[in-house]
Order: C-alpha cells, then structure tokens, then sequence
C-alpha cells in the first residue's frame, strides 16, 4: 500500500551534530531562554555536589568532635542546599515551557507553508502519512529534545567534568580509578551511535508508512465495509504494525545493553575505588570524612553519567526526526522556466487572445524512462471568450492536459499563453486569481458549505456565493439545517456526490475568473440536473474562456469548438457536428460501443 517511495528512503550516512545544527535558524531567536534555563540547570547540579562537601565537614567536624549543635547546622546546610537545587530545577521549566511550544509551532508553520508551494508532482510521490507523521511526531521528538535531552546533556557533561575535578582534587589516586571506565565508554557509544540511528530512522519511517495505512483506510471506509476488505486490511496492517514493534524491540536491546554497560563499568570502578579508600583510611592516609565525600561525590555523579545513554539514544532520534523535517523543506519547489523571449507570430493581441498551446510537450517526472511523453507537440488555440471542449479516450491525457494552465504541473517543453502572457510569467498567486478550476473528483475541505465555495475567490461577498451557487444549480445549500453556514464535514462527505461537485463548480465560477478549467465537471449529475447547470454556466460561460474536459455529448454542446486528443496530440478540431461526420475516431468516442450518435 505504501510501497518504496522516496520518502521512505533512508539517508546513506549522516552526522547527528551536523542534522541536530540544521535546528539554529528556529532555535535561534529563543536561544538566550534556553542558555539560561542551561546555565540554571548547571547551578542546580553543581549544588547537589556541594551535598557530599556539606557531608563531609559535618562527619569531620562536629560528628568527630560530638557537638549536637554542629551537626544541626549541617542538617540546616543541607536543607538550604536542597531547597535551592529544587527552585532552581522549578525555574528551569518555566524557562524553556514558551519558547519551546514556539520553535514547535514555527517549524510546524514552515513545514505547512512549504508543503503548500511545493508542486502536486511532489504530492503524488509522497505518501501523506510521511508527510504528517513528519509534521507532528517529529516535531514533536525535536521540542522533548530541546527541553530535556540537550539540556541535560550540556548540564551532565558539565556536572561530571566538575565532580572529576572535585574527585582528583580529593584523592586523584581514588579519582583515576573512577576515570577509568571513560575509554571503554566512549568506545561503546560510538558503536551504539551508528547502530541506533539506524533502526531509529526505519522505525520513524514505518511509523509514517503506518500513519498512511491509516489514513487511507479511514477516508476509503466505505470501499473497506463494500468490498468486506477489512480482514484483509487489518492483516496487512498488522504486518505493518508487527515490523515496527520488532524495531522497536531492536532499539530496546540496543538502548538495554548499553544502558547495561554504561551502569556497570562506573559500579565496578566505584567499588573498587571503595575497596582501595578503605585500606588507605585503615593505614590512617585517608580521613573518614574525606572518603564519605569522595564516595558521596562519585555516587552524585551517577545519574549524570548513566543517563547518558538514553540521552544519546534520544539525541539520535531527534537527529533522524531533523533529517525527516528537513527532506521535505530541502525540496525546492520547481524553478519556473524563463518564459522565451519570441516574436509573435500573428499580429499583437488579436491573435494572441484567449488560451494558447504552442508546442507543448509533459512527462510526468516519475514516468518509467523511455516512455514517450503523455503530451507532445500540443497546439491549441481557444479565442477570447470561446468555449473548448476537450474530448480523448481515457488515459489519453486529458486531465494532464488541463493541469499544465494553472501550472499545476510545468510543461517540460513550448509555451502556454494567457491572453498573451506566458503563464511562467505570471506569478502563481495571479496565475490562480486568472485561472478557475473544478475537477471530476470535488475536493471540499471540513469548513461550512459557503466557505468552501468563497475560497474560488478573495474578495467574493454573498452576493457572488448567491450567484455562483445558482449557476451550479446548489440551490440545496439554502436547505441544509444552517443555509451556507452548515459544516460539510471532512471532505465533504455528509453530501452527495453530485452535491460535491456543484460546490465544486460554484467554487470554480464564483470569482468571475477569465479563464476556466473544467474536468468532466458534471459526470456525477442527473440528466436534468446537467441541462440546468449548462444552461447556467452557458451564461457564464459568455464571458469566460474555456476548456471543458467532456465525456458526453450534452457537455460537449456547451462548447463552441471541440478538440479531440489522441496519442498526446490535438488531432483535430471543429464544432462537435463538424467532427462527428468528418472524423471517424470522435464519432466513435461519442457514439458509444454500438456507433449510434
Ligand atoms: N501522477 C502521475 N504519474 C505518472 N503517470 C501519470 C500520473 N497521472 C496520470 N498519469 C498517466 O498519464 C496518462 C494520462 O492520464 P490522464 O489522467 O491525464 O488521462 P485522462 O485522459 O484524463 O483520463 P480519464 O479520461 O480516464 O480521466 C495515463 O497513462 C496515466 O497513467
């Protein structure tokens, strides 16, 4: 269901550091929060080392010399010292809470933004539920990052070099001891490291291919319950599901062993350096005081030490998850071809009104190689005001065709002029305020009937929602339980089909645009039905230049003129009487399998 698809591709060889880097740009304008939620993370830690010290001069001091009063100032010390570390710990939190929930939203923002410039080829190649386990769960795994592992990374690090020095400042015979196990360490860990960020990568991508599995099963829901493919779904699901829990079980082994590793070789060191303290205070080279502190220290300094395991393994996925992020904003949306500078060939304007296709050629960029392209060497000329209809056998390239006006898809060669404008030279956002579409298949977006048909058009008021839905024949918008303001549901699949496509077709006239791309736009609408929406939109129409993909012989009368596709070429053109008594290939296609017109 989900397949290999480019997104799914794992990264060849990468760095953690450079990936985690790639975060400054977002990370940057809270990056004074997050010092200082370090540098209080640092002083907390830095004050539970003082613990051991307090320890220490209360066991020398008055607990040697039996002084009641002493040791109460100790137990007051070490309260003062804690409370602190607490507050301090408190304050941290605050801290990095808002800035953090920022970086969140505005890496979100970005991706959301990207996704909408990047070209439907891009869409086509990228399963959704990569894309929004990438704009959740990911972005998600950054925040925690952010807020807990690189802190406590910096903090750990900074607390086990300070309780070193505390350490061999103490006794550095005792402090080498508990050094020792730091070679073998770093050795693990960049054993660890590679191993780790590999199953966390394929787990981060199954988890997107699962999101998918998800997704397309809910929207599909009722070819699922129609065909009873919900056992078989729920086996391919569980296959799915199944891969993952048994990465997820590798990391677990992989994250238990050196977590194993990482807690006995500091144990093992600091029982030695016990065996060797007390020998040394039973020939009296050792104070008590000093080895309770020394010990007390080294135990401090567990924590910071063993949880650098989990650390890096959460450092790590974070890093998988900047890659994943950062595949999707490193897609550059297509450069549009510089329009050629030529000379027109008929004189200025009057020939070059209307709708143009001059020497068009389209591939789809994921076509095996050396299929021929879908379109080739497309000429077409739709007059100012003219209606066109588009007619071809299925899969002739029809839809493809129609794409390629609103730059939908970039024509891999020759040139489509809008009333003489070359449409790579008109920028998008103008492009779209020219162009309308409506397509065979309705898209409608879970916001109330009206909004749906009002985002044809920025500036359309009530009045032109009035008018656009009477063109569509969407009189039953007034019916439903709240007029236009009733919610459609996700994708509008609360109405009919045939309701969905007349918001579709108000959506597409309702800014009066010049130019209009319509795909079989009526297909799933009764025989009446049909006729009023033509003799509406033959109003509209009137102004309007248009090319009308049509299957039938009723939408193919709304048009003026008729071009017929064929093998990715325009073969012909006429009026619809003209081709179905002079060409053999439309009168077939417009008759049917028995050849009666
Ligand atoms: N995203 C895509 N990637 C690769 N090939 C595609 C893609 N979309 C369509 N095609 C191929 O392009 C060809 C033309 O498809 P298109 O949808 O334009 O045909 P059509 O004439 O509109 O068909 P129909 O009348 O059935 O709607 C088909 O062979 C199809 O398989």
């Amino acid at each position: 269901m989900t397949g290999t698809r480019e997104a799914t591709r794992p990264a060849e060889h990468r760095s953690a550091v450079r990936s985690l880097l790639r975060l400054w740009p977002y990370v940057r304008p809270v990056h004074r929060r997050l010092a200082a939620a370090a540098l209080v993370t640092v002083a907390a830690s830095c004050l539970s080392l003082v613990i051991p010290l307090a320890l220490k001069w209360t066991v020398d001091g008055p607990i040697a010399r039996r002084e009641p009063s002493g040791v109460w100032l100790g137990g007051l010390m070490l309260l003062l010292v804690g409370s602190a570390e607490a507050g301090l710990f408190g304050l941290r939190r605050v801290l990095v809470a808002r800035p953090l929930a920022r970086v969140e939203a505005d890496m979100r923002a970005a991706l959301y933004a990207h996704l909408q410039r990047l070209p439907v080829s891009f869409h086509d190649r990228w399963p959704s539920g990569q894309l929004l386990s990438r704009g959740t769960t990911d972005l998600m795994l950054v925040r925690i990052f952010l807020a807990f592992p690189l802190t406590f990374l910096l903090v750990n690090g900074a607390t086990i070099v300070v309780g070193f020095t505390i350490l061999l400042m103490q006794e550095w015979r005792l402090g080498l001891v508990l050094l020792a196990p730091v070679v073998p360490l770093v050795a693990l860990c960049w054993f660890f490291e590679e191993r780790y960020a590999r199953a966390a990568r394929t787990a981060q991508d199954r988890i997107g291919d699962l999101t998918t599995v998800i997704e397309e099963s809910v929207l599909g829901i009722r070819i699922v319950k129609g065909f009873g493919r919900h056992p078989a779904l729920q086996r391919a699901f569980g296959t799915l599901a199944e891969g993952l829990r048994g990465i997820e079980l590798h990391k677990a082994a992989l994250l238990g062993a050196l977590w194993a590793l990482i807690m006995i070789l500091p144990e093992l060191a600091v029982g030695t350096a016990l065996v060797l303290g007390t020998l040394q205070v039973a020939d009296g080279q050792l104070s008590t005081g000093t080895l309770v502190a020394f010990l007390s220290t080294a135990l401090a300094l567990r924590w910071p030490v063993e949880s650098i395991g989990f650390l890096l393994a959460l450092t790590n996925e974070t890093a998988t998850a900047a890659d994943r992020y950062f595949e999707v904003m490193d897609t550059a949306p297509p450069a549009a071809r510089e329009p050629r500078i030529r000379r027109p060939r008929c004189a200025p304007c009057r020939g070059d009104g209307g709708l143009r296709l001059e020497g068009v050629e389209f591939r789809y960029p994921d076509a095996p190689p050396g299929t021929p392209p879908v379109l080739r060497g497309v000429d077409l000329h739709i007059r100012r005001g003219e209606t066109m209809a588009l007619v071809g056998t299925t899969g002739s390239g029809k839809t493809t065709l129609v794409s390629l006006i609103p730059r939908l898809h970039e024509a891999t060669a020759g040139r489509i002029t809008l009333d003489g404008t070359d449409v790579t030279a008109v920028p998008r956002s103008r492009l779209r305020q020219w162009v309308a579409v409506a397509f065979e298949e309705p898209t409608l977006f879970s916001a109330s009937a009206g909004e749906n048909v009002l985002m044809g058009a920025d500036d359309a008021g009530e009045e032109d929602l009035d008018r656009a839905l009477a063109v569509a024949q969407a009189g039953f918008v007034h019916d439903l339980p709240e007029g236009h303001r009733t919610q459609v549901g996700e994708q509008g699949l609360s109405l009919s089909g045939g309701q969905r496509q007349r918001l579709a077709l108000a959506r597409a006239v309702v800014g009066s645009p010049r130019f209009l791309v319509l795909d079989d736009p009526l297909s799933a609408l009764d025989v009446h039905t049909e006729a009023l929406v033509e003799n509406a939109l033959r109003e509209v129409l009137a102004d309007t230049t248009a090319l009308v993909v049509a299957h039938r012989p009723s939408t193919v009368l709304l048009a003026d003129r008729v071009a017929l596709l064929s093998q990715g070429r325009i073969t012909a053109v006429g009026t619809h009487y003209e081709l179905l008594h002079g060409n053999r290939e439309y009168a077939s296609l417009m008759s049917g399998p028995k050849g009666t017109p």
